[in-house]
């Protein structure tokens, strides 16, 4: 196990800089999700971590050492890809086995360890066949089995389900979740889907643009967004904002925060506005609802709306956030939150 620190760390290819001065502690143990839109950095971070890719300034720390002189090999991490990159010719076992041959490790202790990972990853009856005869999720677990026989002190994974479908990646997902708290190892992975995120970090670090936007739990990113980036990039459908109208300031409640109905409600910020679409997904409904000025998406349990019909759209006050024209969350304790929601309270429109 391990901990991993980032200090004052720039990257640049050439002359653009993708990376500058990140400050970055991930924990020693932990479930750490990178995640971010395309381009973001997460890739060249992972990479730096592995010595892949080392930083043009600040330095990398892994268990308190600095390890900017550290061969990637000497670093006590393991990479798993989004293409597995398997050995084709060669069968399971030796494409797990071969980094330990390279190690010198004596044939005994190489079945033995061969033997327990495989079994730990569900692959033991799969040990003589050769990838190309493997499914996704099955290569996808050879590629860790082969990232664990080594046995290092931090994992790094990048994107390594997006190559499956969507059933397979969702239990690969509680595989992963399962295996990491066997290990107890320092897990780093990244992807630009945010349920991944969701649903396997203790701790989400979410970026774009090379900076990181916010650094914490899900259900706290989710529940106490720190910016308008990080409001409508966790979430399915994203949060709804629209314009306050005062001060640049911007207002937004989460898809599942507003009830419709057909008569109009008491709730603190309540508008009217028409169904503009309707998508029925099974345990639940998703509505567009046009008002005169915003289009917002509203979760429901009940599919009891159709298109084209009138509704009233309320939300209570304790599900409203409020965001600065700098994009920043106001928050309840700002002088001027209270002010924010009895602008919106009179913001009806009809
Ligand atoms: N070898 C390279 N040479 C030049 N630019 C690079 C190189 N590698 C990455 N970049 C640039 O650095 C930026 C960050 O790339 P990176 O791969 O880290 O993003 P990412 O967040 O992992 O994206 P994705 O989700 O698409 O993999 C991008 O603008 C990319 O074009």
């Amino acid at each position: 196990m391990a901990s991993i620190e980032f200090v004052r760390v720039t990257k640049s290819f050439e002359k653009s800089v993708v990376i500058k001065d990140l400050d970055l502690k991930i924990e020693d143990g932990k479930f750490t999700v990178l995640v971010g839109p395309s381009g973001c950095g997460k890739t060249t971070l992972l990479r730096m971590i592995a010595g892949l890719d080392p930083q043009t300034s600040g330095s990398v720390f892994i268990d308190g050492k600095d390890v900017t002189r550290t061969a990637p090999g000497q670093r006590g991490v393991a990479m798993v890809f989004q293409n597995y990159a398997l050995y084709p010719t060669m069968s399971v076992r030796e494409n797990i086995e071969f980094g330990l041959i390279n190690n010198k490790v004596d044939k005994a202790e190489r079945t033995k360890l061969v033997e327990s990972i495989s079994a730990t990853v569900g692959l033991k009856n799969y040990l003589d066949r050769k990838p190309s005869t493997l499914s996704g999720g099955q290569r996808q677990r050879v590629a860790l089995a082969r990232a664990m026989v080594k046995k290092p002190s931090v994992f790094l994974m990048d994107e390594p389900l997006s190559n499956l479908d969507a059933k397979l990646r969702a239990q690969m997902r509680l595989e992963l979740i399962e295996l990491h708290k066997k290990l107890g190892t320092t897990f780093v992975y990244v992807t630009h889907d945010q349920v991944e995120a969701m649903s396997m970090a203790d701790t989400i670090v979410l970026m774009n643009q090379g900076l990181i936007k916010q650094e914490a739990p899900p259900e706290v990113i989710y529940n106490q967004p720190n910016n308008l980036f990080a409001a409508q990039f966790i979430g399915v459908p994203p949060m709804n904002v629209g314009d306050l109208g005062v001060d640049g300031v911007k207002f937004g409640f989460r898809p599942e925060s507003a009830v419709l109905s057909n008569e109009p409600g008491e709730l603190h910020y309540s508008t009217q506005g028409v169904i503009a679409t309707r998508e029925m997904l099974g345990s639940e409904t998703l509505y567009q609802v046009r008002t005169d000025r915003d289009s917002f998406m509203i979760k429901c349990i009940e599919d009891q709306f159709s298109v084209d019909q009138k509704v009233h759209l309320g939300v209570t006050a304790a599900k409203i956030y409020f965001f600065g024209a700098d994009e920043n969350r106001i928050g309840e304790d700002h002088i001027h939150f209270r002010k924010y929601l009895d602008v919106l309270r009179g913001y009806r429109n009809g």
